[in-house]
């Protein structure tokens, strides 16, 4: 696993946000988003989804949860920085939150 260059990490992000409404972006140097839902149980009912999935790829986020919203901030610890992997979980992440 690599750590992305800043070019890398523009384009993948371009990749990324193609399709969406909401974009990820960088902020502190990770790939983040806030994601709200109706609810706790829908935020909740996310969050458990995204955790299977986590355990999956062994790559697991940051994140912080109030009522209806989840803060994610997804960076890879082993390299130091963004890898491929963080864009792989932000792409999980998006499919649990359809
Ligand atoms: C030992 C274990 O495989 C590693 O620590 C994995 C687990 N989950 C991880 N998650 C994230 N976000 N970054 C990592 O570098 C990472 N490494």
């Amino acid at each position: 696993m690599n750590k992305l260059s800043e070019e890398q990490i523009v384009a993948a992000l371009i990749d990324l946000n193609q399709p969406l409404d909401s974009p990820w972006h960088i902020e502190n140097e990770k790939l983040t988003k806030q994601f709200q839902f109706k609810n706790f149980s829908q935020a909740f009912g996310f969050m458990t989804e995204c955790a299977l999935s986590a355990e999956k790829l062994n790559h697991h986020p940051e994140w912080f949860n109030v009522y209806n919203k989840v803060n994610i901030q997804l960076t890879t610890h082993d390299v130091g920085g963004i890898s491929e992997r963080d864009f792989e979980l932000a792409r999980t992440m998006e499919s649990a939150a359809k």
